[in-house]
């Protein structure tokens, strides 16, 4: 099974111990500031560890939680997102959903605005990628979703996983218009992108508060045809003095919460029912909205255990895998300085 991990892991493993009997199995490849979830490309089934159900959240039955635990993203997905972007989808690794996308893609597709509160690392981004998929028209030349994110960099992180999901099928005889991508992000060059959007709107604008609300202000572009709107990392963004009034404008006057589906993403949201009922309060999304509140912060374990090996360079993957294997732990953090694409046998991660 094929996942996400780095040529050069800095051996450097903390696990939590003592650890239950591993049914279930995490790990986290941590980048420098992001954590990289491994959990679902190794098909685990982390729900019953890490997943909690809030009661604004819609119950699942026993019967309908287990057949959606076995569910593959593409049998989720199914009817909803084009069938080339679901190619796309696997080939860039993405088979089995993670928590967040098993308990929200169907909340997604049935309309409803969201709160998407996971963890970093736990998948928020594609899955607010393939509701916008699942909603937008490659062959109107117009901003059909809006996707609000609070710095440059995270902006070209969603650009880069939004384009490589939409990239047009190899195969010739797929006859498939592509999806057009804008980043319009702080930093950028911002004379360019209006007389891009002005000529031929994209399908999809990624951009932080302060380029869209110049482009805004001018009428550069208007938010008529929206369909999706996502602000993400939400708490960031209503923090921020700078960008709050900007946001509140974005959410009430530039648009209306009734002519979209509105989905907020964090990793965390302070007083989360307070934010709940300011949502429906002043209007930033529709009174049915969803609070999706999978894998919460854990406390700290209560025991860590720090492994440190010296082993050559090329050795080091290798001797992740075989302490990972011989240490079962149900928990851990892998600190990574470069990220390749490698495939693991499925007997290394399947615990
Ligand atoms: N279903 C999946 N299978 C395998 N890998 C996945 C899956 N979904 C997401 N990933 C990978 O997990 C990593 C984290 O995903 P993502 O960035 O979407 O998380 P996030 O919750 O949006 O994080 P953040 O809060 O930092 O924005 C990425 O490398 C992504 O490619």
């Amino acid at each position: 099974m094929a996942s996400s991990t780095s040529a050069t892991v800095l051996l450097s493993l903390t696990i939590t111990a003592p650890y239950p009997k591993p049914t279930t199995c995490r790990f986290l490849l941590q980048p420098r500031n992001r954590y990289l979830n491994l959990s679902s490309s190794a098909n685990f089934s982390a729900k019953a560890l890490f997943s909690s159900y809030n009661s604004n959240s819609v119950p699942l039955t026993k019967e309908l939680e287990t057949n959606c635990n076995s569910l593959t993203l593409r049998e989720i997905c199914q009817d909803h997102v084009p069938d080339h972007v679901l190619g796309r989808m696997e080939e860039l690794g993405y088979v089995m959903p993670t928590d967040v996308q098993r308990e929200a893609l169907p909340v997604l597709f049935s309309g409803n605005d969201c709160i998407l509160h996971a963890q970093t690392g736990s998948g928020k981004t594609l899955t607010y990628l393939l509701l916008i998929y699942s909603v937008i028209n490659p062959k109107r030349s117009a901003v059909q979703a809006l996707i609000v994110v609070p710095t440059r960099e995270l902006g070209m992180q969603v650009t880069k996983v939004a384009r490589m999901l939409a990239a047009k099928p190899m195969d010739p005889e797929v006859e498939q218009k592509s999806y057009t991508v804008m980043a319009l992000l702080d930093g950028g060059m911002l004379r360019r992108h209006k007389s891009w959007l002005k000529a031929e709107p994209p399908n999809i604008v990624v951009a932080t508060i302060g380029s869209l609300s110049q482009m805004l202000e001018k009428q550069i572009f208007k938010l008529d045809s929206m369909r999706i709107l996502v602000v993400d990392e939400v708490d960031f963004i209503f923090n921020s003095s700078k960008q709050v009034s900007s946001i509140r404008k974005l959410l009430t006057s530039y648009s209306s919460c009734n002519n979209r589906q509105t989905v907020f993403a964090s990793a965390s949201i302070p007083q989360h029912r307070r934010f709940l009922h300011d949502c429906i309060q002043q209007k930033w999304t529709k009174g049915d909205v969803v609070h999706v509140h999978v894998n919460p912060v854990k406390p700290m374990p209560s025991c860590l255990l720090h492994r440190f090996v010296i082993c050559g360079r090329k050795e080091k993957h290798r001797l992740l895998l075989s302490l990972l294997q011989s240490d079962l732990p149900e928990s851990g953090i892998i600190f990574v300085n470069e990220q390749v694409r490698t495939a693991y046998p499925s007997s290394c991660v399947d615990f």
